[in-house]
């Protein structure tokens, strides 16, 4: 394990990265052996990230991985997670991003399938969201990187996203901040799903719905 005299809140950031894989896989958010997650170290240019091909539920203060923001890969028996380069793309674009969760959850995976951007559709999700755009597999049809995924970061308004055909990314100031932007998008997808098959099943249109938003947005209103 990297030496905590450069790196003091080494420890603690592995810990807290341990505790927030276990509550995703403790969700079923992330199962076997797919998804990362990531944090930036106090020094601000170093993160800790899960290891490839390690699940959520296996990592470790002995296998996490530490990674320079130029790259550079601490010496480890094993390698950084594939999605290293969008980790570390985030991170240089986004100085307010200290954590990332990226994680293949069901509901949203399966709007991601179907090319759907999951609606905002709850006071909740408008407040903490704001829009989660849906980002378009690679050019040669394979999972998206930081080619696709950064352009759409560099938005400071943007804190989620979807990956078509392939999971969700929240961003946040701390993993418990993007831990919990990971449960409300799979959280709205599951929301929207019974909200479009109940009206559906009952003849109604979207159309038919009152307009709403946030508490600010009704005080607004006045
Ligand atoms: O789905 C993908 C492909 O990028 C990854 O999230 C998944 O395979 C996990 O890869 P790593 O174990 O992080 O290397």
């Amino acid at each position: 394990m990297a030496d905590t005299a450069r790196f003091p809140d080494l420890t603690d950031k592995m810990d807290a990265l341990i505790a927030t894989a276990r509550r995703s896989f403790d969700l079923r958010l992330q199962t076997n052996a797919g998804g990362n997650l990531s944090v930036r170290l106090g020094a601000g240019n170093a993160i800790v990230i899960k290891p490839s091909g390690v699940g959520f539920a296996e990592c470790t203060r002995d296998n996490l991985q530490v990674v320079l923001l130029d790259g550079t890969i601490l010496p480890s028996e094993l390698k950084p997670s594939k999605d290293l380069d969008f980790h570390l793309d985030l991170y240089r674009i986004r100085p307010d991003i200290n954590a990332i969760v990226h994680c293949h959850s069901p509901w949203a995976t399966g709007y991601a399938s179907a090319g759907l951007e999951i609606p905002c559709l709850t006071v909740q999700t408008i407040e903490k969201i704001g829009r989660m755009p849906l980002i378009a597999l690679s050019a040669n049809g394979g999972p998206q990187t930081e080619v696709e995924i950064s352009p759409v970061f560099r938005d400071p308004q943007i804190r989620a996203a979807v990956l078509a055909n392939h999971g969700t990314i929240g961003v946040g100031k701390t993993l418990m901040a993007a831990q919990y932007l990971a449960e409300i998008i799979e959280e709205t997808a599951h929301i929207a799903y019974v909200r479009d098959t109940l009206m559906a099943a009952h003849g109604r249109s979207t159309a038919d719905l009152p307009r709403y938003g946030t508490a600010a947005d009704a005080r607004a209103a006045g």
